[in-house]
């Protein structure tokens, strides 16, 4: 008996519409932009290889925040549409990634492992043409800077929900000799409860503290008598609720490990997104500071970190932002951590508008330093007013 092969008709393929000529035109006139981009996008290339020769040659720091700043600024000033500020932005900081890649690599060290809130803002301010290496701790950054391990190093330095960031401040107690604050990155922070299990198995956190304080109402609302475990970063934290999951999957026990971190972190380490955006405040905003062992230029709109202790005595501090005051110089943030030696004595961080080698402030200082146990300016930078 002859079987009957079940023979599959060949479909005709479905019919793409066909561009329209006018499609057409347009996108060769595209392909004609890009032609010219090219060329123009290496002229500037040619120029950035000379600037790196120069820097070479008199010892000048690669990475120019000042100089970056007013590119940034002229192009932005120049542009009149339909391209958003946002996109043209991210263009050109792309392309001064580029451009260490050509004058001189770059390393930058940030608190990892990859997938953390650092990595995210170290991408975004230095892109995809640099070296990144993860460190462990945020006293790490510092001393992989200071050693010259890495050229630049990136750490959070507050939130605005959960304020200062302890360890970047005791990290600049220790090193403030040695390390300057070279710049500024703010970055929009979002936090996703990472697990392998079904949200009411959830036992344990783990998480960064500043982060479950960024999440706490929504943590007592969703989750009150779960067991928060510390962790050095939010991408650390995936890895051990992953590692905890693994290990239960294994002996046959619940995956009850979760952690809070960012989407990137779980996609990384193998954890779905429970619950994206958990953060208390949905305009939740990091500020990361750029470390470096050399100071930064002027550029009209500046920002200068000082770090003191006062005398102990009514109102030192009171006369210390007074001067400040008097000078007309505008404060912009303000901490304060245990100073270590002494018993209720304190360390103050204050972040004041203006550089440290402008007239004023080179007299507020001198002034501030007569009420101070110990003045150390840590820093003149690029004022950061954009979100990235
Ligand atoms: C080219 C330079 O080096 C770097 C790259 C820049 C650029 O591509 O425009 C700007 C500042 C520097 O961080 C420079 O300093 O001018």
């Amino acid at each position: 008996m002859a079987t009957r092969k079940t023979r599959k008709q060949k479909q005709p393929a479905p019919a793409r519409p066909k561009d329209s000529g006018r499609l057409q035109e347009l996108r060769r006139k595209i392909d004609a932009v890009d032609q010219r981009l090219v060329r123009l996008l290496n002229e500037r290339a040619g120029l950035v290889v000379e600037v790196g020769k120069t820097k070479r040659a008199d010892g000048t720091p690669i990475y120019a925040p000042h100089r970056e700043a007013e590119v940034l600024r002229k192009v932005l000033s120049s542009n009149q549409g339909p391209l958003s500020e946002r996109a043209l932005e991210g263009i050109y900081r792309e392309l001064m990634s580029g451009s260490f890649a050509l004058e001189q690599p770059l390393r930058i060290g940030y608190l990892g492992p990859p997938g953390s809130n650092s990595h995210a803002a170290a991408v975004k301010q230095f892109g995809s043409s640099v070296d990144y290496e993860d460190l462990r701790e945020i006293s790490g950054v510092f001393t992989e800077v200071r050693r010259g391990h890495v050229n630049y190093g990136l750490v959070p330095i507050e939130n605005s929900l959960g304020g200062g960031i302890v360890e970047t401040l005791d990290a600049f107690k220790a090193n403030a000799q040695h390390i300057s604050v070279y710049g500024e990155v703010q970055i929009a922070v979002h936090h996703a409860l990472l697990a392998n299990c079904q949200p009411s198995q959830v036992r344990r956190i783990h998480s960064k503290p500043e982060i479950f304080q960024q999440c706490r109402n929504w943590l007592s609302t969703q989750y009150p008598g779960v067991e928060l475990m510390p962790a050095a970063s939010s991408s650390r934290a995936a890895q051990i609720a992953a590692d905890e999951c693994r290990k239960a999957l294994e002996i046959g026990a619940e995956p009850g490990a979760a952690a809070i971190g960012t989407a990137l972190a779980g996609q990384l380490y193998g954890l779905n997104v429970l619950f994206p955006r958990i953060e208390d405040d949905p305009n939740n905003i990091t500020r990361f500071v750029i470390i470096a062992r050399q100071n930064a230029r002027p550029t009209g709109d500046d920002k200068t970190s000082l770090m003191f202790t006062t005398d102990d005595k009514p109102g030192a501090l009171v006369s210390v932002l007074g001067v400040f005051q008097s000078a007309g110089i505008n404060l912009s943030h303000i901490d304060k951590r245990p100073q270590g030696r002494e018993r209720w004595t304190y360390t103050f961080f204050v972040d004041a508008l203006g550089h440290r080698d402008e007239p004023t402030m080179v007299a507020a200082i001198e002034q501030a330093q007569t009420h101070c146990r110990e003045l150390i300016v840590l820093g003149s930078y690029p004022r950061s007013r954009r979100i990235l």
